[in-house]
């Protein structure tokens, strides 16, 4: 058996939150695992631990499929993707929220359209409520769609509230809070289990104590 843990880490906003964490857990990260490297595999063999960098919304489906047996992946991926992954740890670092947003005069209309980047988690969240809603998926720049009337609302994500605020949006209903998740492909989980529930718990130490707040 491969005794490596292979771990698919996402690039961007939560990728330095995620090392810092997993460096003060005691896991030798090198340098060279950076986003300044165009590096997109970085193996530890005296660690047994390989890392490769992944966008976000794929870590999920790493994960699923087995090419990685552990990822780094926000919550708000997970809802959306839906993969048949274990989350095995909230590691507490790169929280926001997902939040239904618009115009302040917003008026409900008879068939209202909500862009997002989220077409599942929107979905979902109108259905369950009754509301039948056009969902319109967008790949970034949501805010733009009420200002120019592609859509009367949106569903993104708000951290600060700044881009909402530049743009005169409001915030009108958060759909859930988000922060990263350690997920674990099922199989490895069972024929690794020692390896991962050590690295799992070192983790969640390190969660415990605050190490990941910077
Ligand atoms: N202000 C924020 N905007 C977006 N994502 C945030 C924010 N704050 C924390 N996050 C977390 O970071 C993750 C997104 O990271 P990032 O923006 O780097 O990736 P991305 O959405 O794939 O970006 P892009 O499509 O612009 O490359 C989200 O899944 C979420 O969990
Ligand atoms: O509340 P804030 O702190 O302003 O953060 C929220 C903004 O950040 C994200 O956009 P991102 O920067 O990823 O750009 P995008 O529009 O291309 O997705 C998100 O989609 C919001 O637009």
């Amino acid at each position: 058996m491969n005794n490596m843990l292979t771990i698919a880490m996402p690039k961007g906003r939560i990728f330095e939150e995620a090392v810092h964490l997993m460096r003060e857990a005691g896991f030798p990260i090198p340098d060279e695992l950076s986003e300044d490297s165009r590096k997109l595999i970085v193996t530890v063999p005296e660690a047994g631990l390989s890392f490769f960098l992944a966008k976000p919304m794929d870590v999920p489906t790493y994960v699923e499929y087995g090419t990685a047996d552990l990822g780094v992946v926000g919550k708000d991926v997970l809802l959306e993707e839906e993969r048949d992954v274990y989350e095995l740890l909230d590691l507490r670092i790169s929280p926001c929220r997902i939040s239904v947003a618009g115009l302040p005069d917003w008026q409900p209309t008879l068939h209202p359209r909500v862009a997002t980047k989220y077409p599942r988690i929107a979905d979902r969240y109108f259905r369950e409520r009754g509301q039948q809603v056009e969902v319109i998926r967008l790949n970034g720049s949501i805010e733009l769609a009420p200002l120019i009337g592609l859509a009367d609302r949106i569903v993104d994500i708000v951290s600060t509230g700044r881009t909402l605020k530049e743009n005169g949006l409001v915030e009108l209903e958060t759909i859930t809070t988000v922060t990263s998740r350690l997920i674990a492909n099922r199989s490895s989980y069972r024929m690794k289990s020692e390896q991962i529930d050590a690295l799992t718990c070192s983790l969640a130490d390190t969660v415990r104590q605050g190490g990941s707040v910077r």
